[in-house]
């Protein structure tokens, strides 16, 4: 992570939200400065929040000037990463995870601040999205994967290998809507962990999977973080984070409250005994190296 300089008007009015095009490994880079994300809540049935409101979960809720409930999700991110970054979140729920993650993807413009990122985004949040039901599994890879950005040829070249990963021969040819949800986790695994990401953006989703695909599915996932540009992974999971990530951001009510090593922002943030699972995680996986 390193730092830049905030952008000139110039460069911030270029817009410069190339997430679909290819550029140049030393480009692929994503830059936040002061970024805030707010959210209205036009229904609220609040007394009057004169006083901003903080509870241990979720994002500071205030008022704006014309009163209305106001949840302030995300405060003064300034956000630096470059090619080979690998950055793990964590924080309570509700600290602010999925709305930075949501940041970086462009889903969300920053309410303040600015936001510029540079290279093709694969966001993964939720494994379902983009499969149809009424459609074959072989059918599913291939509209999945453009939905996470690679093309049609891309996808028909990749279906034999992900056929193979998923194990779930002839029910490829058979309606998603007839597979059970760990069948459909595996064709969803399948897809995301073949395609080439420049910045892969996940929110941890992965679970419905037995133990022994579940080892499979992580060595996939392994090689799909190595040859992604930079990646920003959002988990509950230290086994996950200490496996993927090589740093770590610690959010809290919508601020960045740490940044550091796995093992120090884990500890920081869960104890030592978090930490000594991080420990024991690299340790393992060196010993494999
Ligand atoms: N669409 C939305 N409308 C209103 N408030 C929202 C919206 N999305 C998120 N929030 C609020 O923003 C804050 C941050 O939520 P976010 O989903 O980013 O947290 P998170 O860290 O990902 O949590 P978790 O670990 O539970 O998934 C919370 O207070 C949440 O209530």
């Amino acid at each position: 992570m390193t730092n830049e300089n905030q952008p000139t008007p110039e460069k911030t009015a270029l817009g410069a939200r190339d997430k679909n095009r290819i550029v140049a490994a030393d480009d692929v880079r994503v830059d936040t400065w002061d970024a805030c994300v707010d959210f209205p809540i036009f229904d609220a049935k609040t007394r009057s929040f004169k006083k901003s409101v903080l509870g241990r979960a979720g994002g500071v809720i205030g008022a704006s000037d014309s009163g209305v409930a106001m949840v302030e999700a995300l405060r003064n991110i300034d956000l630096h990463l470059e090619h080979g970054d690998r950055v793990g979140l964590v924080g309570h729920n509700g600290a602010g995870k999925s709305t930075l993650l949501r940041l970086l993807s462009g889903i969300y413009e920053p309410t303040r601040g600015a936001c510029r990122v540079r290279g093709r985004v694969a966001p993964v949040f939720d494994l379902g999205v983009g499969m149809d039901p009424e459609i074959s599994g072989f059918e599913n890879i291939v509209i999945r994967g453009m939905f996470l950005g690679m093309s049609r040829k891309e996808m028909l070249a990749k279906t034999d290998d992900i056929a193979e990963f998923t194990e779930l021969g002839a029910h490829l040819e058979m309606p998603l809507r007839t597979y059970s949800t760990g069948m459909r986790v595996r064709l969803a695994l399948g897809v995301v962990t073949s395609i080439d990401p420049e910045i892969l953006i996940l929110d941890e989703g992965i679970g419905a999977v037995d133990a022994d695909f579940m080892r499979k599915a992580r060595i996939r996932l392994q090689a799909l973080v190595e040859r992604s540009g930079i990646l920003v992974f959002a988990s509950h999971s230290n086994e996950f984070l200490a496996q993927l990530c090589d740093r770590a951001l610690w959010i809290d009510k919508g601020e960045i409250k740490m940044e550091g090593g796995i093992e120090e922002v884990v500890g920081a943030y869960e104890g030592p005994d978090a930490a000594a699972q991080v420990r024991k995680v690299l340790a393992r996986m060196e010993a494999e190296e």
